[in-house]
């Protein structure tokens, strides 16, 4: 069986950094060259040209996902110097029609994303038909933080006599199950060009790929995923996946021996009333956090070390409160990261006043029953329940980003030049 093509899709926004890293991915061998649709949108055909002056011979495909004006994008993105043109598989075969004439013309090839199309093989087939000469079995980034794979797609296409490539979050493992099913091209972005040794991450593709395998796949909990996940982010990184928002105030009290993560129970509690959230221990499996509302109080604690113990032995990661603890010289002995927002040596009666479970108002969030938590020395981000996955996806996305930018720094970058910071700016 022949070795598919490794394409490494340049999905990043500033043009000399996407030099540098199509420079060390084809070291790793890398075959093609992707102008991804960031660069693409944010440097224009510039782009194409820049990197067809650097590689004269690379092929090199530009992913414009175009989805009208057919001919128009392909004669931009041939005359640039791109030998292959990405148009979206479900615009209309008038676009499709054109884009295909275009092509000719100017003597490149049409690759078809199959992003967003419901019934692959018909469309599959249609475009064949009308003469595509590439489909890309793809899932887009955006659909790939809500858990679809593009491995599923692949299937769907395989037996079909076409040229298939395949994208969508692969790494070196997904890669080469992808050419086991019979991709003949593989397509890698984030896993290679967010790394910091890129050639090293390319070269791991590249011999997965020559060295097809399906390995096996573990079958975990979706809560398993999400932790396991969030083990590899911070909670800058959760923040910033959520678009800047999510982050806790006013936790100055901070006691964080390892990182908390897990889902939160809730206490209401008011004026130091220790009951509730007592009894919530109780209410907690191994993983959960603790969040308490002490009606802002921090002249009263309603939380101390027994407690902090007791919720120990239940293998709770953390607790929030939203108010005073006490007892915080032995608090720091303990093992478990707790927060709160002030410390306070008395503690109220237990009336039993409040409610456990309830949706309650901590720190500038508002926070339900089995939301996520994550915590570490820069403070605590609130995850809503319905988008954990997705977000904690995301984050590690930033996460992976900043893996490669810490290495450019390392090399003497700045993170204003970098970025072009300036050029950001809202005008
Ligand atoms: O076309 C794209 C996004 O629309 C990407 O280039 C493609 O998905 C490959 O990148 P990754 O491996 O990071 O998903």
């Amino acid at each position: 069986m022949q070795s598919p093509i490794l394409q490494v899709a340049l999905d990043v926004t500033e043009l000399t950094r996407a030099q540098k890293i199509a420079e060390e991915a084809l070291a790793g061998g890398a075959d093609w060259i992707e102008i991804g649709t960031p660069l693409v949108k944010s440097e224009g055909m510039q782009a194409v040209r820049a990197l067809r002056a650097q590689f004269p011979t690379t092929t090199l495909v530009a992913d414009l996902k175009t989805a009208d004006t057919g001919g128009m994008e392909v004669e931009m993105a041939a005359k640039a110097g791109a030998n292959i043109v990405c148009v979206l598989a479900n615009t209309d075969n008038a676009v499709i029609i054109d884009a295909l004439r275009g092509a000719s013309l100017y003597g490149v090839q049409i690759m078809a994303d199959m992003m967003n199309v419901e019934d692959v093989v018909t469309r599959a087939k249609e475009l064949a038909d009308l003469g595509v000469q590439i489909i890309n079995a793809h899932v887009g980034i955006d659909q790939q933080m809500e858990g679809k794979d593009p491995l599923d797609i692949l299937d769907k296409l395989g037996d079909l006599p076409l040229e298939i490539a395949v994208a969508g979050g692969l790494n070196a493992e997904t890669a080469s199950k992808a050419a086991a099913r019979g991709a003949d091209i593989v397509i890698v972005g984030g896993s290679i060009i967010k790394a910091a040794d890129v050639t090293k991450a390319a070269r791991n593709v590249r011999d997965a790929i020559d060295h097809p395998a399906e390995g096996t796949t573990v079958k975990t909990s979706l809560d398993d995923t999400i932790r396991e996940l969030l083990e590899q982010v911070s909670a800058p990184n959760v923040t910033d996946a959520l678009y800047r928002k999510g982050a806790m105030s006013g936790l100055t009290v901070q006691y964080v021996p390892k990182k908390m993560i897990g889902k939160a129970v809730t206490v209401q509690t008011f004026g130091g009333d220790w009951s509730k959230p007592v009894q919530a221990i109780d209410e907690c499996i191994p993983g959960d956090v603790l969040v308490i509302s002490n009606d802002k109080r921090t002249d009263i604690a309603p939380w101390g070390e027994l407690a902090t113990r007791s919720a120990e032995n239940k293998g709770v990661a953390g607790i929030i409160i939203d108010g005073a603890v006490r007892d915080w010289d032995d608090i720091v002995t303990l093992e478990t990261p707790v927060y709160a927002t002030g410390i306070q040596p008395n503690a109220g009666e237990p009336k039993g006043f409040g409610e456990i479970n309830a949706d309650i108002s901590c720190c500038g969030q508002t926070v339900r029953p089995g939301d996520w938590l994550i915590g570490d020395q820069s403070g605590v981000v609130v995850i809503p329940r319905e988008r954990a996955y997705e977000v904690a996806r995301r984050a590690v996305e930033v996460q992976k980003t900043e893996v490669r930018i810490r290495e450019e720094i390392r090399r003497g970058g700045t993170l204003g030049s970098l970025s072009q910071l300036l050029r950001w700016e809202k005008k």
